[in-house]
């Protein structure tokens, strides 16, 4: 996330203008251009010995390919071209970086030695002007270890278990929604992204911050569509000023505040559609959290922790849990409150269009596959009919073997974040379980020196599906390999990996590890418990295509200006209900 759209691949003056602060920017990038011409004359390559893709530009190296929009056939076969290691070639901006799916390797890099391979600083600045603070993303070292700290109990099981109830009516909401669709609109379509991405945003704002906005009551109201567009818009929009990256982290730091919010300001003025989209967003989004947490703040100090049971989410809300965790815990580990706002900021980021897309991903295959519909409708139909109809609870949902395997494998096959870079501090070398071959003497290697300054990008999807992990079949989508079936028994036995989800890398390792992972399949499992006894889907006459940004987004083909959809037909399944 974050150079990904940076590269998606918008150039900075496609909308125009070309102001002073852009003028400076590109002298920034000459004087880099120049250094790195003269760094590719003089300088060889530490890791000319290993094989990668070969870039379809000289001047920007690999980052098109790797960051392009239509690459993520790239990324889902790396590891079969190249290995468990490849050389990703750098162009005339940049030096070569190395695309790493090795589970050794990634331990290393992510739980191990974290923190000689930290987010670089174009990444943590850009969230850090998001959230206007120190979001997660923002931060690192012992600041971001003692926010997962606070954090990470706020995410366990016992929490979010409470969480159940409201996800189930607000995933009723979307059944009622869709019904009302379909039966006034027989045969008609409907872009199931559309009301899955609503849906999406009232879970993450409800269950995380304790926020409603209604999305069903009126599908066009104001506050709802501000909010959702701006949160929808920010990142996009970050893409087509990347040349202001290498500033952002310099800048969110600068002082007096009054002084840097004067010149932010300017962004109104300055005749650049993007950055003035940019500062609106911000200026949508920050004022909601801090609104939420202020009122929060107001009624925890006049009523403790049960006057907060008369917002929207009844007080179950994890930034209520975590104003509360954050009250009782010492001095020293005390959050301030503009961390507390800027890491609500982070869960409405970091949980909506990943669990949308997740969702929309399940329904497309499902809308592909009546049987599969059909063996998980009934699974969940007896669920249901032995709790007599009552909602499934967040164990009990959890207890459904074909929910359960359906939802590991599609999160494994099509994981939301494809890739995620760190920039190396350090010097350090790294063992690797399945060694390469270097490509000059043909020798084994079986440990790589990465050096000081590299980019390194962390596989996910690429090591979710190496046929050396996950067997022959690794590219196809087989619940049942999730199930103890026999004839993945000893593959499955065998995988060891980091990830903090089934050995997939889905949502990441170590300590920056996904925290909204719980919370995400729950959502998920909700919404399926919900929808599938109540329809059948069918994909609308259009070719949808996956293609890379932020998360994994859906776009018709053809249509890929209208933005994401996924047009779909419902119809009801009347007898089983
Ligand atoms: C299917 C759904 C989701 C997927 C696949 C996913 C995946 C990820 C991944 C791969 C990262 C690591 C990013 C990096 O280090 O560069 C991450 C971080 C994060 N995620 Fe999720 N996520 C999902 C849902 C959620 C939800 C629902 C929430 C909030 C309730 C959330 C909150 C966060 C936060 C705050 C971080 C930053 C953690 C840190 O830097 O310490 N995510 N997620």
């Amino acid at each position: 996330m974050g150079l990904s759209q940076m590269l998606n691949l918008s150039f900075p003056f496609a909308d125009g203008s070309l102001g002073l602060l852009v003028k400076a920017a590109l002298i920034v990038v000459v004087i880099r251009l120049f250094t790195a011409v003269y760094n590719l004359l003089t300088k060889r390559s530490p890791y000319e010995n290993i094989a990668g893709p070969k870039p379809s530009s000289a001047m920007l190296g690999y980052l098109a390919d790797v960051h392009g929009m239509d690459s993520l056939d790239l990324h889902f076969t790396m590891t079969e071209r190249y290995g468990h290691v490849a050389r990703l070639k750098g162009g005339l901006f940049g030096s070569d970086g190395l695309y790493i799916s090795d589970p050794l390797a990634l331990h290393s890099i992510l739980v191990k030695d974290q923190y000689n391979f930290p987010q670089s600083d174009e990444f943590s600045g850009l969230f850090g002007i998001i959230a206007r603070g120190p979001a997660l993303a923002a931060i690192s070292g012992k600041e971001h270890k003692q926010h997962r700290k606070l954090l990470n109990p706020v995410f366990t099981a016992s929490h979010v278990s409470k969480l159940a109830p409201l996800f189930h009516r607000i995933a009723t909401e979307l059944r009622e929604r869709l019904k009302t669709e379909v039966k006034s609109n027989p045969g008609a379509t409907v872009d199931i992204l559309d009301r899955l991405s609503r849906t999406a945003l009232e879970l993450i704002s409800q269950g995380a911050i304790g926020l409603t906005f209604s999305p069903f009551d009126n599908m066009n109201s104001k506050g709802f569509h501000e909010y959702y567009e701006a949160v929808n818009d920010v990142l996009p929009c970050s893409s087509r000023l990347f040349v202001l990256s290498p500033f952002f982290e310099s800048w969110r730091n600068k002082k007096p505040v009054w002084l840097r919010r004067f010149i932010g300001n300017l962004a109104y003025v300055i005749p650049w559609p993007s950055l003035r989209r940019f500062k609106e967003c911000l200026d949508i989004m920050h004022p909601t959290c801090a609104n939420v947490f202020y009122e929060k703040k107001k009624l925890f100090a006049e009523g403790g922790i049960d006057a907060l049971a008369n917002t929207a989410s009844g007080g179950i809300d994890l930034t209520t849990v975590l104003m509360q965790a954050n009250s009782e815990a010492n001095e020293e580990d005390r959050l301030p409150d503009e961390a507390v706002m800027a890491t609500m900021g982070s869960f409405i980021l970091g949980g909506q269009e990943t669990t949308s897309g997740a969702i929309c991903r399940l329904l497309d295959l499902i809308s592909l596959d009546h049987d599969l519909h059909d063996w998980l409708r009934e699974e969940i139909n007896e669920a249901l009919a032995e709790k007599k109809g009552k909602p499934l609870d967040f164990y009990e949902l959890n207890a459904l073997p074909r929910l359960d395997a359906t939802c590991r494998e599609a999160l494994r096959l099509f994981a939301p974040v494809t890739f995620v870079w760190r920039q190396t501090k350090k010097d350090t070398i790294v063992p690797l379980q399945y060694p390469i071959t270097d490509t000059k003497t043909g020798q084994e290697i079986r440990e790589i020196l990465i050096h000081e300054g590299t980019t390194v990008y962390v596989g996910i999807s690429a090591l979710n599906r190496s046929t050396t992990l996950w067997g022959p079949d690794a590219a196809q989508f087989i619940p049942e390999r999730w199930m103890g079936h026999q004839a993945y028994e000893s593959t499955m036995e065998k995988i060891k990996t980091p990830g903090i989800f089934s050995n997939t890398m889905t949502f990441l390792a170590g300590a920056r590890g996904c925290p909204g992972m719980k919370f995400s399949l729950l959502e998920i499992k909700t919404v399926m418990s919900v929808l599938l006894p109540a329809f059948r889907f069918e994909r609308a006459d259009a070719m949808v295509d996956w293609r890379l940004g932020i998360t994994l987004s859906p776009y018709v083909r053809g249509k890929e200006a209208e933005g994401p959809q996924v047009p779909m037909k419902l119809s009801l399944i009347e007898e089983e209900n």
